[in-house]
């Protein structure tokens, strides 16, 4: 023992020292003995959760659902992830290329995908699809649709059992095209305002969605629910912004899982930005239903008819038309509309979706409650908008690209409004519109605005074209943007080209090939609704403008989201067009 200059040490000092040295080697002999066993610990933990984890993976691996799931072509999967690392790090944008990639790749139309312990198979082909859609087993929806609950609660989109069946039946027949050419003015007043809004935008660069998503959600709130804007404020625009903003929330909890658990999800910033966007959402719905219940009210204590009653003793419609036209002109896009409802129209016909909803609330018999009525309203609001908006936003900017198809448009639009561009489109001329449908038709195969469908399979289903039995349990995904850029059913996919609606070319193709609203007993019940106000929207804003895409469209960046976008946005220049 030695002090600091080097010689020994002595005196009291020195045995003090060599008592806390003896003190300190064993205590540093305790330290080492303490973090000894404390790595040993955590070894024998490490092992352990290991052990553990290669019992589960061995377990999991010979469960029934495992092994036919992992008969089905896809990407390697690791074990306990499966292929859920593929989320990581990616924006939506990336998550629809490295999607499009794995489909490609292996170059079947039947692919899977694990999410963890989760079986998800995708399916693009048209016979396969039609299994799914077609049944009226395999009706529920995924389990990524619940998402939507705090938002929608169990409205039409989500529902399932008797509830969606009753429900179903009460409002698919409210979008009929019997009362849809009642919702013509709306449609043109709304879509004269939309021209008032873009006249600040002529010649500059904008992005047309905005525009299209506030017009949607003003039609929306005056044909389907029947409710007027009384001022001039901006709460379908706000309420259109707010969808917007949810909707990329519950993307991003869709693909990034480990957000889906509320319990994770509540530490999240985005959790109070949800808040506030139900809140702007609900508000709208909530204000809508009171308005209208008031006058049902105030209808009921002057004595009046109830709309039902009214609309049954007298017509709102030419009834020398005999029947009523179709929206579409074409016959062979077969309408499940008209396939699976027609018999329960009746009566019902003469009432929009929320005048009716309020009619069967007070109906003896009926159990519709407000909660009931709230969620509908906020599913139509949601699914009637923002799929409409970002199919009309395509349009325009397709157009923008494609100044030889346009030219055609506009050409189809001078024969028909015959010298007076200006004058407000009737339910005949949106029948005549044959060259603008198969535009619209064609910018739905190539943009599908619900780009993929989901359903929860709650039994196995051996599918008709290959060898593969998907087990009850499963996720199947029925990818209609890659369906609807087959080769197999499209001459040349990537090409836009209307021409490929034509009656010749449809014939020839399996109705399943081309779902955009998509198909069977749960397809889209304002199909007709859209199209219609589609075509009135569209060929109003195209008599005044010409609409010119600076980009071209191989550099449209598409975004994966719940409804399918731009990721660079919407952007176009309008011109007015010079006669
Ligand atoms: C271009 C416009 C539209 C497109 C592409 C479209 C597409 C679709 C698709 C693909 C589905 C099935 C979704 C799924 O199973 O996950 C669907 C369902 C639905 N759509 Fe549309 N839609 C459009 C416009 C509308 C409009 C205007 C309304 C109402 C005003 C509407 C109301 C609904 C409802 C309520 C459902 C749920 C039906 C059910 O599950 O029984 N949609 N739509």
């Amino acid at each position: 023992m030695t002090s600091g200059n080097g010689r020994p040490r002595t005196g009291p000092a020195s045995g003090f020292l060599s008592i806390y040295e003896h003190y300190a080697k064993r205590l540093l002999t305790v330290k080492e003995a303490v973090s000894i066993s404390f790595s040993s610990t955590i070894m024998i933990l490490l092992i352990g959760i290991l052990t553990l984890l290669t019992v589960y993976e061995y377990w999991f691996r010979n469960l029934r659902y495992v092994k036919m799931g992992n008969k089905i072509p896809g990407p390697r999967a690791f074990p306990i992830v499966g292929n859920a690392h593929i989320a990581i790090g990616n924006s939506p944008g990336e998550m629809m290329r490295v999607a499009l990639d794995i489909y490609s790749n292996l170059k079947s139309d039947v692919v899977r995908v694990w999410l963890g312990p989760k079986l998800i198979v995708a399916l693009t082909s048209p016979n396969d699809i039609e299994v799914i859609l077609g049944s009226n087993v395999h009706l529920e929806k995924s389990r990524e649709y619940d998402l939507f609950e705090p938002w929608l609660g169990q409205g039409l989109l989500i529902s399932k059992g008797e509830k969606w069946r009753t429900h179903r039946k009460m409002i698919a027949p409210t979008f009929h095209s019997s009362i849809l050419k009642s919702f013509i003015p709306v449609f043109n007043k709304n879509a004269n305002n939309l021209l008032e809004n873009l006249k600040k935008e002529e010649g500059k660069v904008f992005d047309c969605h905005d525009y299209m998503s506030g017009t949607t959600v003003d039609t929306l709130l005056e044909t389907a629910m029947g409710v007027q804007k009384t001022n001039e404020d901006n709460t379908g625009f706000e309420y259109a912004m707010a969808v917007m903003k949810m909707c990329n929330i519950l993307h991003l909890r869709h693909y990034k899982f480990w957000l889906r658990p509320d319990f994770i999800f509540r530490f999240t910033s985005m959790w109070s930005e949800q808040n506030y966007l139900l809140n702007v959402i609900h508000s709208l719905t909530r204000q809508v239903i009171r308005r209208k219940k008031d006058n049902y009210y105030t209808r009921q204590s002057q004595g009046e008819q109830s709309l039902y009653k009214k609309a049954l003793s007298t017509s709102t419609f030419n009834e020398k038309d005999g029947h009523i036209q179709e929206t579409s002109s074409f016959n062979y896009i077969r309408d499940d509309l008209d396939e699976n409802e027609e018999s329960d129209i009746g009566e019902k016909k003469r009432l929009a979706f929320l005048d009716y909803m309020i009619e069967a609330s007070h109906t003896k018999g009926n159990s519709l409650t407000d909660d009931e009525i709230k969620e509908e309203v906020d599913t139509i609001m949601f699914e009637g908008h923002d799929t409409t908006a970002a199919a009309s936003s395509f349009v325009l900017s397709l157009l923008g690209v494609h100044q030889d198809i346009q030219d055609k448009v506009f050409e189809e639009l001078k024969e028909i409004f015959q010298g007076d561009l200006q004058r407000p489109v009737t339910f005949n001329d949106t029948v005549q519109m044959k060259y603008l449908e198969r535009v619209i038709l064609e910018t739905l195969r190539m943009y599908p605005p619900v780009p993929i469908i989901a359903r929860l399979l709650n039994e196995d289903v051996k599918l008709p074209t290959q060898d593969y039995v998907i087990p009850a349990g499963t996720t199947v995904i029925i990818g209609t943007f890659s369906l609807h850029r087959n080769p197999k059913y499209y001459e040349n996919p990537l090409k836009f080209d209307p021409d490929n609606f034509l009656p010749e070319k449809c014939q020839n193709r399996p109705y399943y090939a081309y779902i955009p609203f998509s198909a069977g007993p749960r397809s889209c019940v304002g199909r007709k609704y859209a199209m219609l106000k589609l075509k009135v929207i569209l060929a109003t804003v195209l008599r005044k403008y010409k609409t010119i895409s600076e980009k071209k469209e191989e550099d449209f960046k598409l975004q994966a989201d719940i409804i399918l976008k731009r990721e660079d946005g919407f952007n176009i220049r309008i011109v007015e067009r010079k006669l």
